[in-house]
């Protein structure tokens, strides 16, 4: 059942909204009118709700990516869940990692990070731009996760990540082949980087700077998705989706 602070998966019945709601929230404006999120606490998971205009939402336990897909807001440009997931698998985190990142940007891809290395791990993760880092703050606050994150106001080009020593650095940035001396500092030998890059241009300047660097075991990948339309008798490859996000390049230091 939900309890109070509960995020919970609202699904209209028979139709395709949703949204995400925190149980004991109060009145809660949606698409389908007012939702008294106070009825969610005590609600068994998979019980309704009707909005104040009579639509029947089925209450689910929310994941937290159903909470960044429909609570986070969005300051700089974000990464997408399925590199989110990847760029975890790329650097082998865990719980008890220790990652270094930059840029925090709105915070999207922080929180995928905290949730994975918690409940031991910590995140440091750095931006050079306050009002990036107020998103970010306020997004993983959202999330519950900011016990698992340092957030430090850094321009790590010129000033490095500090004194923090981590298993992996995760660069999502404009210049991130700029960053990789500091980078370099951070890690042991065979400590791992990951960096999500957009254009071909900057994958380039990565895979070189990396190469003449010293860092090993260099990767480059690309993570297509394309989801089907669930319906039987109409199983195919849904008409619309996201073509290109970018590319998760990961190597490992070298000694
Ligand atoms: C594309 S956004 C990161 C988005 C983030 N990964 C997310 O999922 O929400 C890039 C961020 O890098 C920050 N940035 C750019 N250069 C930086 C630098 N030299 N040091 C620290 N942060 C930097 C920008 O301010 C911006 O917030």
């Amino acid at each position: 059942m939900f309890r109070r602070g509960d995020w919970a998966l609202l699904v209209e019945e028979g139709g395709g909204f949703r949204t995400v709601v925190r149980a004991g929230g109060g009145r809660v404006q949606t698409a389908r009118g007012y939702i008294d999120a106070d009825q969610l606490v005590g609600l068994p998971h998979g019980g309704v709700v009707v909005s104040s205009i009579g639509v029947r939402l089925r209450a689910l336990p929310a994941t937290i990516f159903d909470v960044i897909e429909h609570r986070f807001k969005l300051g700089a440009q974000a990464v997408y869940p399925k590199d989110a997931v990847h760029i975890v698998r790329a650097a082998g985190l865990g719980p008890g990692s220790r990652v270094a990142e930059a840029g925090t940007g709105s915070g999207f891809l922080t929180a995928v990070l905290a949730w994975f290395v918690r409940p031991w791990g910590v995140v440091y993760s750095f931006d050079n731009r306050v009002s990036h880092m107020r998103v970010a703050a306020r997004n993983l606050k959202t999330a519950g996760l900011g016990d698992y994150v340092e957030l430090q106001l850094r321009d790590v080009v010129r000033s490095g990540f500090g004194r923090v020593r981590v298993d992996v650095v995760v660069l999502d940035m404009g210049d991130p082949w700029n960053a990789l001396g500091h980078t370099w500092e951070v890690l042991g030998p065979g400590g791992r980087v990951v960096i999500f890059s957009t254009t071909a241009e900057h994958l380039a300047k990565s895979v070189s700077t990396l190469r003449s660097a010293g860092f090993v075991e260099i990767s480059v990948e690309e993570v297509a998705v394309r989801y089907w339309k669930p319906v039987p008798g109409e199983l195919r490859p849904e008409t619309f989706g996201v073509v290109h996000t970018g590319w998760i390049i990961s190597a490992r230091r070298g000694w």
